[in-house]
């Protein structure tokens, strides 16, 4: 238990100084208690002694007021550094975990589904959230307290006091049984609470299929199966603690009633006066609230310290290596040196050499699965290489630390991500104290200022709220807008391959020509147009370069290049 307690208090970090106050008030509660056994023992005193006067009756009444009024005043300060140190803790822990994931190969996405991350920052600090700081306040100031009121039992009359002792000592004892055999089934109840969050997202992001397979009602399959694990988990702990709670309630009301008899017994030998055993007995109905507001905390303690263990996991992922420099090339230019490349055991890139010089643009074409995606990713360090070297401006992309990296690199992907906020805000995302005239002025370069300014709310549309939704064309025009905010170096662009209309297609390629002006150029390219004017293009095939050279050259060559054109025109996808 002790071991648990610690986990909690390390976790809380720079939140321990408000539990320690939230622990301190809550002492000064208990003191405030005692106030009222106070009142009760000056009116016991005066019904003994036969007083008439009244002021007996104003002592008690001053001091039932103090209780009153300084147990509301410790209860809700507690009570509010309490709540604080929670919501901290597990803030402070959503916002490291975030840090951390941006600091992660992209590998570890492959490997753990969305799911689990979404759990940690979801239900898993839920818990610790609501728990974390309750569980340290109520268990050690619940004991601080209790032990302070029994040493002023003892010190009061001793015999009463080991009786108290006794009691406590009992409850807890199966309190301690009750947190070990808790200990046992926490761990698979956080797992499968996180089973649960995976199921559900994984429905929800998956909903349209689910929809266009009218699987509605079918597809729930694994989430009914987590909804039922979980059920049975939560039964189960319930199960388990109920004879517990029952056990330690009974052995408090036993020892209440010995302390009781014991009082009537001593009166009655005449070793305890009166007015001492009437207070013994209102004692024995008080003594042991406190340490039973320990034990209500115990109850989640392991709930908790599993949810930590759960949470902490995260600390473990492997990052990519730190050790880079904040490194701003004169050049631009990109080197693949017989790199290697594989996801697992799966090699993807064998032994590709590239050069891209600065300020020119590369075109990649290739076969679906060819790796293209793969090696544009390698430049923004997305993946470290297995063998090889990938080097911007002559030096490794390992040398550089990732935000001076990213500082050189501009992506724009074929699907493009925009957040669920404004458009303006969608925009200077990557350059955040952008001014709003930057904001148009790189949406018009983009060719989305009109159709940003059409709509009812301009640059304050909320992106997919109110009939706000845009298409495939819009939202990688604002992706380019983004990128020219950005204005990096070096661009690397996945081109859109969905159809899009004459007009679109004329403003996508105008804003691409805006973005990539006087760059270094990496483009995946799959209209002919974009090919036909790079500088070089390079054709990929299982991984390997198979053919390099501008059009012209690679034209003329018997390959891949010109059955693709050829296929290409064809199918009508590109116009030569
Ligand atoms: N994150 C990943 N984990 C494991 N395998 C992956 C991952 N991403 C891609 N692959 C695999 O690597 C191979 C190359 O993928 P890549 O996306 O680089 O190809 P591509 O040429 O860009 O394909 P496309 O033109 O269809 O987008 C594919 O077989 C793909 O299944």
């Amino acid at each position: 238990m002790i071991e648990v307690l610690r986990k909690i208090w390390r976790f809380a970090g720079e939140e321990q100084g408000n539990i320690r106050k939230s622990m301190v008030l809550g002492f000064f509660y208990a003191i405030f208690h005692m106030f009222q056994i106070g009142a009760i023992y000056v009116v016991v005193l005066a019904l003994v002694d036969g007083s008439t006067s009244a002021a007996p009756a104003w002592e008690a009444l001053a001091l039932l007021l103090v209780s009153i009024l300084g147990r509301a005043i410790m209860n809700r300060f507690s009570q509010l550094q309490q709540t604080h140190a929670g919501y901290f803790m597990a803030a402070n822990k959503r916002l490291s975990m975030g840090d951390k994931l941006k600091r992660i190969p992209m590998g570890y996405f492959n490997d753990q589904s969305l799911g689990e991350l979404t759990g940690i920052a979801t239900t898993v600090l839920d818990e610790v959230e609501s728990a974390g700081a309750m569980v340290l306040v109520t268990i050690l100031g619940g004991l601080i307290n209790s032990a302070v009121m029994l040493l002023c039992v003892l010190f009061w009359d001793w015999r009463i006091g080991l009786l108290a002792l006794a009691g406590m000592a009992l409850y807890l004892l199966l309190l301690s049984r009750m947190e070990k055999q808790s200990a046992k089934i926490a761990p698979k109840r956080q797992r499968d609470e996180a089973r649960l969050v995976e199921a559900v997202l994984e429905q929800l992001q998956g909903m349209s299929v689910i929809k266009s397979f009218n699987l509605t009602g079918k597809g729930d399959k694994r989430i009914r199966h987590a909804l039922e694990d979980s059920r049975e988990n939560n039964l189960a702990v319930e199960k388990l603690f109920t004879p517990y709670i029952w056990a330690q309630e009974m052995a408090l009301h036993l020892f209440s009633v010995v302390i009781l008899a014991a009082a009537v017994w001593l009166y009655l030998n005449g070793s305890l006066s009166l007015a001492n055993a009437l207070m013994a007995v209102i004692i024995s109905f008080l003594i042991f609230s406190q340490i039973q507001s320990a034990g209500s905390g115990v109850s989640a303690l392991r709930l908790v310290g599993s949810s930590i263990d759960h949470a902490n996991q995260v600390d473990g992922i492997p990052e990519m290596d730190q050790d880079g420099a904040q490194l701003h090339p004169e050049a631009h230019d990109i080197v693949f040196d017989h790199v290697d490349f594989s996801y697992g055991s799966r090699p993807i890139l064998k032994d590709v050499s590239l050069t891209i010089p600065d300020r020119t643009t590369t075109a990649i074409v290739g076969p679906s699965g060819s790796g293209k995606t793969t090696l544009c990713n390698l430049i923004a360090r997305f993946w470290d290489v297995e063998g090889g070297r990938v080097a911007i401006g002559g030096r490794d992309v390992r040398e550089y630390t990732l935000e001076s990296l990213m500082d050189q690199v501009s992506m724009v992907f074929q699907r493009v991500y925009l957040f669920h906020d404004t458009i303006e805000n969608n925009i200077k995302f990557g350059c955040p104290n952008a001014t709003h005239e930057q904001v148009m002025d790189a949406a018009k370069k983009a060719c989305c200022h009109d159709f940003i300014s059409a709509l009812p709310e301009g640059y304050d549309t909320v992106i997919g709220e109110s009939g706000a939704t845009l298409s495939g064309g819009e939202k990688q025009r604002i992706s380019i807008a983004r990128c020219l905010l950005k204005d990096a170096p070096i661009v690397i662009f996945d081109e859109a391959t969905a159809n899009v209309d004459p007009e679109n297609e004329d403003q996508l390629q105008k804003a691409m020509e805006a973005l990539t002006r006087e760059k270094t150029v990496l483009m995946i390219a799959h209209r002919l147009k974009t090919v036909r004017s790079a500088d070089q293009i390079l054709v990929l095939d299982q991984g390997r370069i198979v053919q390099r050279g501008t059009h012209g050259e690679l034209i003329g060559q018997e390959g891949i290049y010109r059955n693709f054109v050829t296929q290409r025109a064809e199918a009508g996808k590109w116009s030569l």
